[in-house]
Formats: C-alpha cells, structure tokens, sequence
C-alpha cells in the first residue's frame, strides 16, 4: 500500500512520498522489509529504542509519538502512539469491507461466559460468529493459535482477524485494559454490554472512578443507532444508563430492578436453575443446566443481545437451555462419595459472593475453598476476598495462583500474612492443596477451585502442564495419586 493512502487516515501528509508499505509492526523484533514501524511507549519497555532495529530490519518509515534525532527513514510524530497503530491497521487491512455485526462486551466478570452464551445462541439459529476473548480466538470457525496473551488482542492482530473474518457477527471480550491502550480504536460496535464492575485491576487503574471510566469508553465507539445493553443491578451499570440516557444516541435495554428494565424473578435451584425474565408486557421462563446464580444474569444478557438481533424469545430460550457451559467456568465434577468439586475462574470477592450463594442454595453440606492471588495484580482486593471466603467456607485452603514475577518466598509470605482463621491452611503447591481436600471431602460437600478456570500451568509436584479440571479428573480415576503421604504442608516463616 502507498505511505500517502496509509497515512492519510491519520491526518499526515506523506505526499511528497513515493514508498510501498508492505506491513505494519509495532515490535522491532518482527518487522520484515518495506513495514511501517510504530514506535509504542509502553509499560515495561519503550518502543522508540527500537527504532534503530526497526530500521536495520527493513522498516521504511516511524510512527512515534517522541521527538527522535534524525532518521535515515521519514519519521512522523503523532500524539498517542496507539490511537494511530489503530487506525493504521483499519486502514491497511481494510477490516471494515465485509459488512458484519460486532458486539463488545466489557465488565469486571461475566464477559467470557457472555460471549460463549451469546454465540451458542447465534450458531443454534444458524448465524456465523467470530469471537475473541481470554479462552480462545475463534475466526470463520477455526481457532488462531497464539493469541491468548491478552483477553483483547492488539490492535493489529485484531483488525487483522477482522479482515480475514466472514462471519456475520463477531463478538470482542473489550478489558479495561484494551480501551486505556486503544486495542479496539476504530471498530464502530453495533451492540455493546456492561456487564457489571466490582474491584479489580486497581494496581493498573487506581481507582473504582477511572475503571469505570475506561469501561465507560467502549460506550463512545457504538454507533449512532446501536445498542447498549447494561447490567443495572450493578451500581456503575446504573450509572452508565444515565449518562448513556443524557446523549439519546442509542436504544438501551436494562437488566434490573426499574419498571423499565428486564427484571429477574423466581430464581430456583433443583439440578437446574430456573428463572423467570420479566418486562412490562411478557414473561419468559429460563431453564440452564450450567449453574452458578452469576450465570444468571450472563444468561439474561445474552437473552436481551438476541433480542437486539431479533432473534425470537423462544429461539433464544431454547438455546440458552441447551447451554452446556464455558471451560474453567463453574465446571463440576462429581466426586463419587456423593461431593461435588467446582473449577472456576472466580478471582474477584464479587464472584466468590455468587459461587457461595449458589452452592448455599443448592444445600451443600461444607463448602471448601481453595483460592491464592495472582502475583503482580491488584493486592487491595485480596483482603475482601478472604473475609467473604472466611465467612462462607468451613475449610479454607491458600494456594499458589500465577506468580508472575513474586518470587515464590514472596508469595508464601503473603498467603501466611492473611488470617484465615482455624479453619484455613496454606498449602503452595495447588495439586497438592486440590489432593488434601480430596482426602478429606464427605458426602454433600462443596469444594470450590477458584482462580485459574480453564488455564495450564506447572506446579512443583509434576513437570506437565495440566489445568485444576485435569488434576481432579486424575484424582477421580486414580485417588491413590495423591495419597497423605504425597502432601507437604508448608510450616509457616517464623
Ligand atoms: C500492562 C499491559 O497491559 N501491557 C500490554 C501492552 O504492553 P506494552 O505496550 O506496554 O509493551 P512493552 O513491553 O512496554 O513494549 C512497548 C513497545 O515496545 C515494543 N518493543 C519491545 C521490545 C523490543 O525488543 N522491541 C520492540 O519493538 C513492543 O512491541 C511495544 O510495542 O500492550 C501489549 C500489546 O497489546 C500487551 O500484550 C501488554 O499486555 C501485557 C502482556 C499484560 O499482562 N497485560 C494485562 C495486564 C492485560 O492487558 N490484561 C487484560 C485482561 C484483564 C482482565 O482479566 O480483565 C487483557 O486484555 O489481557
Ligand atoms: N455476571 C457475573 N457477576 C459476577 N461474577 C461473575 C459473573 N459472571 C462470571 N462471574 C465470575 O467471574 C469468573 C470469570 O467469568 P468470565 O470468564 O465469564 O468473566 P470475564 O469477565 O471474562 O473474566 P476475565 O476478564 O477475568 O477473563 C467466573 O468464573 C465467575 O466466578
């Protein structure tokens, strides 16, 4: 493509040029002859030290937003980096061509279950969908491999799938993450939902007020006439409606308790739940066979986002029903004595609340919870995590979760930092805490895995890569690999 073409989309003259651009790269590392490189200040690393290499490596022309010494190749200074790679990557793709529905979902949880309900609903009424999220990246029916780093991919890994894509919809999992770095500049979404926003990420976002706002920008890319669909029972849900309800750009429908909202009614819980979703004028009856009470309101939000697409109430029912569940989420496997062990990706004390109310409901006779803390994120929720997990489970046990770059005396320290009572014990290895807790379960237990749902990952008891779901299938066709023997409990630091 031509610099002047390219260029032109970001508001640079680049006229006077007479270069071919054959791709764009924003990592040094990748750049192949005749790209565009854009240098990114980043948050670890500073992409205008690599312009050099860039260039070495064949880049034609910089995109920065730094003043830089003279180049051998034209530089252009931009003011935000990654507001340009967006639009760049619009531009040189040409992701918009095929006409398509795209529907971004953002909150603090609930977006990856969402999506997958969404989908389901979408490919049982026989539309095509693309999806991008933190399980998986799924484009004309074929997953990309490698694209799971980030829950949002980049911004030019995903107008490139955009491009490829021939789906009819496509849905993003949009994190606050993603809108503060511009991974989705330039889409136009014609559905978006606020799912609910509960504290999390403040080591990135500092405050409750600036999350909601990243969260809130998502809002500012739906197109005139599209629709917004919120969760109102959420405090910062209710106060999104209002700001979106001042700019009467979009159609907005609500899931809440106002007399205009799609209210939740005769919540029950026998080996399914079954609800009623109630407007002005209808009632519908919901039946999932995936359980967990925040499923619930999941399931009401993929109910309106049928809606949004005109598809029937009943089709959209009778898919939701048919829902079988999302890897890593709610995920049980019966333990033979008659107990139940629950993964799931619960990492906030909102979704702990919801996974207890739920096994509660269900009549568990304990509940045992084993949970750690990711190392390198936000450490102000930890706390409220534990006293909501004190205050329901009747066995605690603290293990280990990614540490990222804590060191692993680091991380011991803090699960021994928090008191979790008579109750609690720590125990790093997390084979080993989900073996304890096999040896001691009973019958009408409840124990909860919660953290690392569907990911993999390396603990010192077996140099595989397995997931929690593995463990506990290995333990359920063969108990004797974690014998007592097997287990060492850490002594606390003296
Ligand atoms: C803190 C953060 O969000 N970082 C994200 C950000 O990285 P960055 O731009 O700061 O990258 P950097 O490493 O500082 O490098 C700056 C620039 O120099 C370039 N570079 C670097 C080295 C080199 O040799 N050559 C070179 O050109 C890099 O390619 C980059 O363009 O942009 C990258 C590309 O989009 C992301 O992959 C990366 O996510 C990191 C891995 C991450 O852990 N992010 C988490 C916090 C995150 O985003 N999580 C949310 C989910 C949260 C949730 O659970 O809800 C997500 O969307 O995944
Ligand atoms: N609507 C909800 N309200 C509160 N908690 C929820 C809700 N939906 C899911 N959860 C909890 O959050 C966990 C993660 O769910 P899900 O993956 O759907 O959310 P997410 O927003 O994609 O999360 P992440 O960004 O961390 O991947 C679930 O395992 C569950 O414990």
């Amino acid at each position: 493509m031509n610099i002047h073409s390219l260029l032109n989309n970001i508001d640079v003259d680049a006229s006077s040029l007479d270069i071919t651009i054959t791709g764009i790269s924003n990592n040094s590392e990748k750049v192949e002859p005749g790209n565009l490189f854009v240098a990114i200040s980043g948050y670890a690393s500073d992409g205008h030290k690599y312009i050099l290499s860039a260039i070495e490596a064949g880049a034609k022309a910089i995109i920065g937003e730094q003043d830089v010494q003279a180049l051998s190749v034209p530089y252009f200074k931009v003011a935000n980096s990654r507001i340009a790679l967006a639009q760049l990557a619009k531009t040189f793709y040409n992701s918009q061509s095929r006409p398509k529905t795209i529907i971004g979902i953002t909150g603090t949880n609930g977006k990856t279950t969402t999506s997958f309900m969404i989908k389901h609903i979408l490919e049982k009424s026989g539309r095509s969908c693309a999806l991008f999220g933190s399980v998986h990246n799924i484009v004309n029916g074929i997953m990309i491999s490698g694209t799971t780093k980030n829950t949002t991919i980049d911004a030019l890994e995903l107008q490139k799938q955009l491009a490829k894509s021939k789906d009819e919809f496509v849905i993003i999992e949009v994190t606050s993450h993603a809108l503060t770095q511009h991974r989705v500049g330039g889409i136009d979404f014609d559905i978006c939902l606020f799912t609910n926003l509960s504290q999390d990420h403040l080591d990135y976002h500092k405050t409750m007020e600036s999350y909601f706002s990243a969260k809130e920008t998502l809002f500012d890319q739906l197109s005139k006439n599209g629709i917004a669909i919120i969760n109102t029972f959420n405090k910062w849900g209710a106060k999104l409606e209002a700001r979106l309800k001042k700019r009467k750009l979009h159609t907005i429908y609500t899931m809440g308790d106002s007399s205009t909202s799609f209210s939740i009614k005769d919540i029950q819980y026998k080996d399914k739940m079954s609800l009623i979703v109630q407007d002005q004028n209808h009632h519908y009856q919901l039946t999932l066979s995936f359980l967990g009470e925040h499923n619930i309101y999941n399931a009401v939000m993929a109910f309106l986002t049928a809606k949004a697409i005109n598809i029937t109430p009943e089709d959209a029912l009778q898919a939701l029903e048919t829902f079988s569940g999302v890897p890593g989420r709610f995920e049980v496997v019966q333990h033979p004595i008659g107990a139940k062990f629950i993964i799931d990706y619960a990492h906030t004390e909102d979704a702990f609340l919801h996974c207890f109310h739920t096994a509660n409901a269900m009549g568990a006779k304990r509940i045992i919870h084993i949970f750690g803390f990711r190392g390198g994120r936000d450490i102000g929720k930890r706390q409220a995590m534990i006293d909501v997990s004190k205050s329901f489970s009747d066995v605690i046990i603290l293990t280990f979760d990614d540490l990222n770059n804590l060191s692993y005396d680091e991380m011991l320290q803090t699960l021994y930092s928090f008191d979790i009572g008579e109750q609690g014990l720590v125990i790093p290895d997390r084979t080993e805490a989900i073996g304890h807790a096999w040896n001691m379960i009973e019958k009408g237990d409840w124990v909860f895995i919660t953290g690392k749902g569907h990911e993999r990952y390396t603990q010192s008891f077996h140099s595989d890569t397995f997931s929690d779901k593995d463990t506990v299938e290995q333990l359920l066709h063969n108990p004797l690999s974690y014998t007592k023997e097997h287990i060492s409990i850490e002594l606390p630091f003296s």
